[in-house]
């Protein structure tokens, strides 16, 4: 079964967020349920400096006015298709920001010409692999489905991945006409949202399936607390929803032989944690000591709750623990932080940035990773923690309910459980879950078997991979065939 998956960023090849963690590992894990799945993404010039040998496969005078190629190229066994269009991809900044953080106006147009090149493949504009199923992810790559609806590839099966449902495209309708979309399709049942256009809304009408990260997000996204005004077309679409759960690349985040961090360690051979654990401490310029260390690994947004964290950044030196984030967002938040890590430099530490290595660290290195999330689809931080013996503090919503188990009573003597959960997201909720964290880490025995419990989870791809391998084996039953 061929697959043509389509997104926005590729873990090792450009990373913002979960969605390249996602894209990066489904074509491995995929490919041991027979799925040969190939990825789509545009070539930015990070994209680009990265790629081996590549190999021109198909060319475009006029994709949507401008000029592109598709590279193909092969890294650790992937096989990358790579958007050559370097008026749109070669520039400065990350993939959606100039240098300046501030988004390119033209996002629109870059990212309906990768969707207008996906569709372009199903359609056979590659000579030599033509997919029998297109998996398209976030509104980055949410037109595809609607390119294809119009054209000779409209049977084609296609899959749409909600990742985060806040973040769904929306521009103006003056934009409509450049798409090269047929009139009609701007209208309620295709791409119009309140006078607007909207990619991901889009690529919702019409793909053949719909999924999400996690099977309570699945459920949470059909509210208006959290369908972010898509909630009516979820339920309209509800037949063909289906909540998948992420699971994390456990070859990359492997403890044992991560290169990222300052000393292996495994289930089987615990004590070097405490070398990291001292890593972590030099690294946030903390003296040395016992205390509990609360680690976030975080984009800095209301979304991950991280103004309800900031309020408690005193609560939790007063609780004779320690806090040490990695992460950029917000600047109120990253002041605020900032703020509390000057008021406590022993024991409250800000690393402001993007930083792949320090982030495996802080897993290798911290005692709880926590997780205050308003929302949150699935989640990856909490399953790093889990495997690296960080256990996780986590908001009691979406992935983040479905993969931690709470250490209550019950699960605690059932020898169960792998974390904390608290709900509401609010300052006493997330104090009274930091407190229970604090009293388990002062119990050396419970501590351990917690971490032990997390550290033997089964956080892998294997039951994932297959749940997308048969949704799409599924889709591609005829309709004639199904009962
Ligand atoms: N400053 C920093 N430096 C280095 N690394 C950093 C970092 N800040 C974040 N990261 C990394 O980026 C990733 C973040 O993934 P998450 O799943 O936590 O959230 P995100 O909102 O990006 O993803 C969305 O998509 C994913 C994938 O489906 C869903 O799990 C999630 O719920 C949804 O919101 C992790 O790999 C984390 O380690």
């Amino acid at each position: 079964m061929k697959v043509l998956s389509v997104a926005s960023e590729v873990y090792p090849l450009i990373k913002t967020g979960g969605l390249a963690d996602v894209a990066g590992a489904l074509p491995a894990a995929l490919s041991a349920h027979g799925v040969d799945m190939r990825v789509l993404l545009p070539g930015y010039q990070q994209v680009m400096a990265k790629l081996r040998n590549p190999v021109p496969h198909a060319r475009f005078d006029d994709l949507l006015d401008v000029r592109a190629t598709i590279l193909a190229s092969v890294l650790d066994g992937v096989d990358y298709l790579v958007l050559d269009a370097p008026e749109l991809f070669d520039r400065k900044g990350g993939p959606y920001t100039d240098a300046d953080n501030a988004d390119h106006p033209d996002n629109w147009l870059r990212f309906a010409a990768l969707c207008r090149a996906a569709a372009n493949i199903a359609e056979g504009a590659l000579e030599d692999w033509t997919p029998d199923i297109v998996h398209a992810h976030d509104w980055q790559a949410g037109l595809t489905p609607v390119y294809m609806k119009q054209g000779p590839a409209a049977a084609m099966p296609t899959v749409m991945t909600i990742h985060n449902i806040a973040f769904q495209g929306q521009f103006g309708p003056d934009i409509f006409p450049k798409l090269d979309l047929p009139a009609p399709v701007f209208s309620m049942d295709g791409i119009e949202y309140y006078g607007d256009v909207s990619f991901l809304k889009g690529g919702l009408q019409m793909a053949t399936a719909i999924t999400t990260v996690s099977p309570t997000y699945a459920q949470e996204i059909r509210t208006s607390a959290f369908g972010m005004g898509l909630e009516g077309l979820i339920n309209a679409r509800s037949d063909s929803l289906h909540g998948i759960v992420n699971g994390i690349d456990t070859d990359v985040w492997d403890p044992s032989s991560d290169p990222f961090i300052a000393a292996s360690y495994s289930l089987a051979k615990p004590k070097k944690r405490q070398t990291n654990r001292k890593a972590l401490a030099d690294c946030f310029k903390f003296p040395d000591s016992d205390k509990p260390v609360f680690t976030v690994v975080s984009r800095l947004t209301w979304q991950k709750g991280i103004d309800v964290l900031t309020e408690l950044a005193d609560d939790i030196v007063a609780m004779g623990a320690r806090l040490a984030v990695l992460g950029s967002g917000d600047q109120t938040l990253e002041t605020a932080l900032q703020a509390a890590a000057e008021r406590h430099p022993d024991d409250v530490g800000l690393v402001l940035g993007y930083n792949e290595t320090l982030s495996h660290l802080m897993q290798a290195g911290g005692d709880m990773i926590l997780v205050p999330s308003r929302f949150e689809p699935c989640g990856l931080t909490q399953l790093y923690g889990l495997r690296y013996g960080n256990v996780p503090v986590v908001a009691r919503t979406g992935g983040l309910a479905d993969t931690i188990i709470d250490a209550n009573e019950a699960a605690l003597a059932a020898e169960v459980a792998t974390g904390f959960q608290f709900s509401p997201v609010s300052p006493d909720a997330l104090r009274q879950a930091l407190r229970r964290a604090i009293r388990a880490f002062g119990e050396p025995k419970v501590w351990e078997r917690l971490q032990n419990r997390g550290m033997k989870a089964d956080v892998s791809w294997d039951r994932s991979a297959l749940s997308y391998a048969n949704l799409y084996a599924e889709l591609l039953v005829p309709m004639s065939e199904k009962p």
